[in-house]
């Protein structure tokens, strides 16, 4: 599995693997993969299994961890507290306008661009701009000046190592030595460290989520220590900028390959947007089914963190039991979206194909008679992008955010076609599981509507 990570193609071997063995399958020494979503909450529930050590094979270090790579559950209890204020409800409103802003400004970018655009290159841009903004009150100007320190493939560019390393974490403290596996990893830390040294000195105008992680909500309480906060700038720019760029490169590679959504969305968004209302302010998102059928739809076929990350049953204990499977302790595990959502007992008809309309027809939104006569399953405990429990995606409201303001304001402004003679298969062959994605740039043409 290892060798097979380093190609970028873990989540379709998983699957294959699962497709020939069944839905527990041995993927390591101590690694397993379920593709079983009623062991849900044993493994990832709030007396789940902790975190695995992918996380601190993957960074190379068993110091300082980032939240994610904590496998302490008390001590990572502790440490979300921050992120879970940076992403209440209010904090969320407060970065409304950035969202808006943000999302506009890669309106207006396209709006510049003669015939073919690379619109996953500028979805990066937006990506990485907005969390840039979150993290450190600003700072990058991707979208505008282009990407002239190359710091977008950086960010990838250790990733083919480091999804080795993730299963066999023990090495990854050997490889910290090698210059050649920690040049990009150290390059990226001495740009977020000047970031915060930098939003440390200057503070904010406006609410960022730094805001949060520093405690200057909790004038009380001391800052923590600078380490930590480079290390949390990190996280936020590496857990939020690609994963919510992936998910909106797909979104449009999926619309684009199926103009009855991209119409129906289309109508969608006129209803609540005409020409002239700001997309990007979100009053009417909880109203827009048919946008949170298609986000949905999108983050089952292409989910962003495809083989999901690692739990791991600690050492020191009984092991657990996982359905009818006594897991000994010391097993790492995954819980493979790719696999689940592609599995047909979890969601079907059309289990490999775009169908918005399989949400609303779960969640009552369109008439029953449309799944007469049809197999129709539909199994949410087995959707799992954001992953499940305490120590889920906790940037999730923030990533729904976004999707849905840069989809409402490209759809409003543009018809996107694919490039004509692009080959559609090229997508997912190009779709490389590195637990961040690499994928294709999608080579469209934008054609404006007004
Ligand atoms: C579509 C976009 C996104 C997807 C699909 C996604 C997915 C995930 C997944 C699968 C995890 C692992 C959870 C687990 O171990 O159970 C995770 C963790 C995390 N994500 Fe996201 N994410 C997205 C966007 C964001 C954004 C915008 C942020 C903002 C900074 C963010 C911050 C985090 C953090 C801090 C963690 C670690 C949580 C913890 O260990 O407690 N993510 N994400």
């Amino acid at each position: 599995m290892a060798r097979i990570g380093l190609n970028g193609d873990q989540h379709t071997y998983m699957k294959q693997l699962h497709d020939q063995y069944g839905d527990v399958i041995r993927t390591g020494p101590n690694e397993l993969s379920f593709r079983d979503p009623s062991i849900l909450s044993a493994m990832l529930g709030p007396s789940g299994v902790p975190k695995g050590p992918l996380m601190v094979g993957r960074i190379r270090t068993t110091t300082n961890l980032p939240l994610p790579g904590i496998m302490d559950t008390a001590v990572h209890h502790e440490r979300r507290k921050p992120w879970s204020r940076a992403f209440s409800a209010a904090a969320l409103k407060e970065y409304e306008p950035r969202v808006s802003d943000r999302a506009n400004q890669l309106v207006e970018i396209l709006e510049r661009q003669k015939g073919e655009v690379s619109l996953g290159v500028y979805i990066n841009y937006f990506a990485y701009d907005f969390m840039c903004d979150m993290a450190y009150g600003g700072g990058s100007e991707l979208m505008r000046d282009g990407d002239k320190d190359g710091i977008w493939d950086t960010m990838g560019a250790g990733s083919p190592p480091a999804t080795f390393i993730g299963h066999v974490p023990w090495f990854g403290m050997y490889a910290a030595r090698l210059p050649f596996m920690s040049k990009h990893g150290k390059r990226m830390g001495a740009h977020c460290r000047e970031f915060t040294l930098r939003r440390l000195q200057r503070g904010s105008e406006r609410k960022d989520i730094f805001h949060y992680l520093s405690n200057e909500d909790l004038p009380d309480r001391p800052p923590p220590p600078e380490i930590q906060l480079v290390s949390d700038g990190i996280l936020a720019i590496i857990a939020g900028a690609d994963t919510t760029s992936s998910g909106l490169t797909s979104l449009f590679f999926c619309l684009a390959t199926h103009q009855d959504a991209y119409k129906r969305l289309q109508a969608e968004v006129d209803q609540f947007y005409p020409p002239g209302d700001n997309p990007c302010d979100p009053k009417h998102y909880r109203d827009m089914h048919y946008l949170t059928a298609v986000i949905n739809e999108t983050l089952r076929l292409y989910p962003p963190v495809p083989t999901g990350t690692q739990r791991q049953v600690p050492h020191r204990g009984q092991g657990v039991m996982l359905g009818s499977n006594y897991v000994p302790p010391g097993t790492a595990l995954y819980l493979p979206p790719w696999s689940l959502h592609r599995d047909p007992r979890n969601f079907a008809p059309f289990t490999e194909g775009f169908w918005p309309e399989r949400w609303l027809l779960a969640a009552g939104r369109a008439p029953a008679s449309e799944k007469s006569g049809i197999y129709f399953v539909h199994n949410d405990a087995a959707f799992l992008p954001f992953s499940h429990g305490p120590a889920n995606c906790v940037g999730r409201p923030m990533a729904l955010q976004e999707m849905r303001a840069v989809a409402c304001a490209v759809v409003q402004k543009f018809e996107v076609r694919l490039r004509a003679g692009w080959d559609p298969s090229a997508y997912e062959e190009g779709f490389k599981d590195f637990f961040m994605t690499r994928r294709p740039a999608l080579p469209v043409t934008l054609h404006p509507r007004f």
